[in-house]
């Protein structure tokens, strides 16, 4: 078997601080192969922002680790890019959308011409070349999130990181948002784990779907979204598939609400099971 591109591995993150100790994640074990597109979905105060700082190296986990194409990660790889929900506050308003775009790209001591040009194509694949000169301030809330996610790919990563990027826009720009999304993972290749409680949109984008208990966290089901490569806003959703299998990670995500890591540790000790959707095997397969 090759070897996943992004590994996680018994990832646990417990805050501690003012008197208060919050245990966020309990523990998350998954990988994502080079190339894939998948959903992590939970429900509210599940530890999904807390998982995708520890994936990031923004935070350290507390115990488990994260590996990024054979290495541990233990700061911000230079091969991942974060595209986080609040584009308001993480595009400078001094800056031009160029500039906004430019600004990650000087660590990266390429020469100028090469960065106006991954400038240029990054905002031509997002559909705003032609506002490469405006400010963030003169953009709608939509256009917002496009400079944002331009400045991500123009980094060039081997993984992209969103974290509930379209929460903030609304449902129109919201659609066109997750269909540039998957035309830029079609495009470039790029490796995306994409964080979202938004049931519809992570069966309507992904090629699998985790779902999160509530806290503390672990992973309720892994499941492989076998809709066709294809989609569209229209048929996709509207096809028996779609419906099926959102209404089956609804009915998990009404479940997560009620159990906790803990308690699914409990279930899967009971069952030998590890994930919910398949069949239960015998903890001990013996006859
Ligand atoms: N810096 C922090 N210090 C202490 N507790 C924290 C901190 N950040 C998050 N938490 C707690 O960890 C838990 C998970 O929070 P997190 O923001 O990761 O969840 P989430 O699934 O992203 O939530 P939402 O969907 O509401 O954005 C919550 O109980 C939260 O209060």
């Amino acid at each position: 078997m090759t070897q996943p591109l992004l590994d996680v591995a018994g990832v646990q993150k417990t805050y501690t601080g003012s008197g208060r100790t919050v245990e966020a994640v309990r523990d998350l074990t998954f990988s994502v192969a080079d190339g894939e597109l998948v959903c992590i979905v939970g429900p509210s105060g599940a530890g999904k922002t807390t998982l995708l700082k520890c994936i990031a190296g923004l935070l350290e986990p507390t115990a488990g680790t994260v590996t990024l194409a054979g290495s541990r990660v233990d700061g911000p790889p230079e091969a991942m890019a974060v595209v986080f929900q609040e584009y308001g506050r993480s595009l400078y308003p001094w800056m031009t959308v160029e500039g906004n775009v430019e600004l990650p790209l000087k660590q990266k001591k390429l020469d100028k011409a090469r960065r106006r040009e991954l400038v240029r194509d990054a905002l031509e694949a997002v559909g705003l070349a032609d506002v490469h000169g405006a400010y963030p301030w003169q953009l709608s809330g939509g256009m917002q999130q496009r400079v944002a996610i331009a400045r991500a790919v123009a980094y060039q990563p081997k993984v992209l990181l969103m974290d509930e990027p379209f929460a903030a826009v609304d449902a129109q720009t919201r659609a066109d948002l997750e269909d540039l999304i998957r035309s830029l993972w079609h495009k470039l290749g790029v490796t995306i784990l994409f964080v979202t409680h938004d049931i519809d949109e992570s069966v309507y984008l992904g090629q699998r779907v985790l779902v999160l208990s509530s806290s503390p966290t672990v992973i309720m089901e892994d499941l492989a979204i076998d809709l066709p490569d294809e989609r569209n806003q229209l048929e996709t959703r509207s096809s028996p598939r779609f419906a099926e299998l959102r209404g089956h990670v609804y009915e998990q995500i009404q479940l997560a609400k009620h159990r906790k890591g803990d308690q699914h540790q409990a279930d899967e000790v009971a069952t030998g099971s590890h994930r919910a959707g398949q069949p239960a095997v015998a903890a001990d397969p013996r006859p």
